[in-house]
């Protein structure tokens, strides 16, 4: 994986970004950290192509995601091949702040932890956005999936901007359309089967931190 995160590739196409989530999963229901993370990365693509108000939520993530490869590109990567083997070399050698924040700002179970909460709200808004109609707003779609999801671990003034921005986004319209997947009908049927996958990483990864007791690292 190269070293450092591209967000500017043309070539985007929703249709990618879900075949890479659709990669993440081993037959025996591991999580391949690297495509997980080109997954965000296509997703942050997505986003940074619907304007700079976006940029500030862009660069959160692009962190992170940055965090992780350096994780997958350093010289212990081979621990990060999998969400799985990465939790268990991360927490057999107490490389996680577990109760409160210390020596380990940048371990890859918390920062992972902080995209997987992201993950959530994105499996919300997606399927609202597939059962939505002509006249449903994006605005309201995305932020109910936030107030669902991750607005309960974000600070007041997070929460404030990130209403805000999403006052931003376009219409339902404009939002298919930078899909660039088709018509509505082929998004509906392209989010029908996309949501799937997208909810069983969400779920093989709430059940490996749930396990492990590491679903509020600091
Ligand atoms: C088919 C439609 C596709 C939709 C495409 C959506 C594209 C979304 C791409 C990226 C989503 C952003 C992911 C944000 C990760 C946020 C991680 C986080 O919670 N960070 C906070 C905590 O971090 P630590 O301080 O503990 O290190 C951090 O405080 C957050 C800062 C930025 C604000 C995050 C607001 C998140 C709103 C998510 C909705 C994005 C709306 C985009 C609309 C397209």
């Amino acid at each position: 994986m190269a070293d450092s995160v591209a967000v500017e590739d043309p070539k985007f196409t929703l249709q990618e970004v879900l075949d890479t989530f659709k990669s993440c999963l081993s037959e025996n229901k591991e999580v391949f950290l690297e495509h997980y993370v080109a997954g965000w990365l296509g997703l942050v693509r997505f986003m940074n192509s619907l304007g700079s108000v976006f940029s500030f939520i862009a660069k959160d993530a692009v962190n992170k995601i940055q965090i992780l490869i350096n994780h997958l590109n350093g010289e212990n990567g081979a621990h990060y091949v999998t969400v799985q083997s990465m939790v268990k070399y991360e927490l057999d050698n107490q490389l996680v702040d577990l109760t409160k924040r210390g020596s380990f700002p940048e371990s890859g179970c918390r920062t992972l932890l902080r995209l997987h909460r992201a993950l959530r709200w994105l499996e919300l808004f997606l399927e609202r956005l597939r059962t939505s109609t002509e006249e449903s707003k994006t605005s309201v779609m995305c932020s109910e999936a936030y107030n669902e999801s991750l607005s309960q671990h974000h600070a007041w003034i997070i929460r404030k901007a990130a209403g805000t921005a999403f006052w931003a986004l376009p219409g339902r319209a404009t939002f298919f359309d930078v899909m660039n997947v088709g018509t509505p009908e082929q998004v509906v049927a392209m989010l029908g089967d996309a949501l799937p996958l997208i909810s069983e990483v969400y779920q093989v990864t709430e059940d490996l931190y749930v396990q492990n007791n590491i679903l509020d690292l600091p």
